[in-house]
């Protein structure tokens, strides 16, 4: 039989199972081994934004986004060799696409039935897009300070330690620059806690546009800050730390009535050939920040001026 009748009559047989798939809360879509639908219930007509005679005998590209055509094409097919009732691609994340073109995250279970003989694929379409949404931001918020939307310690952790695997695979040369207020103590003592923290913000928003998109900018501790930069060498990173140093100490803070400021001291360092782990790096941060500070503060220390880099 010529393949589009064989749809033709399979989307006669299939809507006897109409008014059962039409009371499920779920968009349900039946298609044949051909990748043609064959029927949808109302659900599904709302969630993909076409009427319900469209989608029928349409091919499944009407409901799939272009970039994903060929892979679900396959996973269908795929399916229709080895047909257990599953969720589609467990740990994958799909999406639908309405016909005004916006994605729909959704989950898909799928399992095969038989109608008049022909075997069909029953997938049952959720849409998650709350769910997609709460573990995006759950997941940002993880890795995010609050006071200024910079990455927390533990991402910097993670971050630098790929950048660590990128410099042992390639050579890709990648610099930190670590800073921390000079006397914040005497800031929140004099004017205020309030005024401690429109310094960490106000600082955190100039260095947000000092920065490249691809650079990480971190707040590692109450009033220490990290930049990770990749593939940046250890003497550019130096120039941008002196750039952002002179910022501070120029940026005039304001808490209500009183305008202050203050100054930051600096460290520089990179990726050496004898590092180990990234901590060795952060280690030389650390030491060349801490021999700033004992410099008299307001400066920028590379792991170059230590007497052991290593
Ligand atoms: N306002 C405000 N203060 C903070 C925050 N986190 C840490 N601090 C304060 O930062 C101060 C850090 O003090 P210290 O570690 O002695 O350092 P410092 O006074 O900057 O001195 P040096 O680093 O040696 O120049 C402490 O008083 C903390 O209470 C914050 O989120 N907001």
């Amino acid at each position: 039989m010529p393949a589009e009748k064989k749809l033709d009559q399979l989307i006669t047989t299939s809507s006897r199972l109409l008014p059962f798939i039409d009371a499920l809360p779920d968009a349900v879509v039946i298609v044949d081994s051909n990748h043609k639908i064959a029927l949808v219930n109302s659900p599904a007509g709302e969630m993909f934004g076409h009427p319900v005679d469209i989608l029928k005998g349409s091919d499944l590209s009407i409901i799939i986004p272009k970039l994903h055509l060929d892979a679900h094409r396959q996973r269908v097919s795929g399916y229709f060799q080895n047909p257990t009732p599953r969720p589609m691609g467990a740990n994958k994340k799909f999406c639908g696409v309405h016909a005004d073109g916006t994605e729909i995250p959704v989950d898909i279970m799928i399992n095969t039935i038989v109608l008049d003989g022909v075997q069909v694929a029953m997938a049952l379409v959720r849409d998650v897009s709350y769910q997609r949404e709460l573990e995006e931001r759950l997941i940002r918020e993880s890795v995010t300070d609050e006071m200024t939307g910079f990455f927390n310690r533990k991402h910097f952790n993670n971050q630098l330690k790929a950048q660590h695997s990128g410099f042992i695979r390639s050579g890709l040369h990648s610099s930190v620059i670590l800073f921390d207020f000079d006397h914040f103590k005497s800031i929140n003592d004099q004017y205020g806690h309030a005024a401690g923290d429109i310094v960490l913000i106000d600082t955190a928003k100039m260095i947000k546009e000092e920065l490249r998109p691809l650079d990480v900018a971190c707040r590692i501790g109450g009033e220490e800050f990290a930049v990770i930069l990749p593939g940046t060498p250890i003497l550019n990173a130096t120039r941008l730390a002196e750039r952002i140093r002179q910022k501070i100490e120029a940026m005039e803070f304001q808490l209500e009535d009183t305008a202050f400021h203050t100054t930051v001291t600096m460290s520089v360092a990179s990726f050496l050939s004898s590092d180990q782990s990234y901590d060795s790096l952060v280690r030389r941060a650390d030491k060349a920040l801490y021999s700033g500070k004992a410099a008299g503060r307001n400066r920028v220390a590379s792991q170059d001026s230590l007497a052991q880099p290593s």
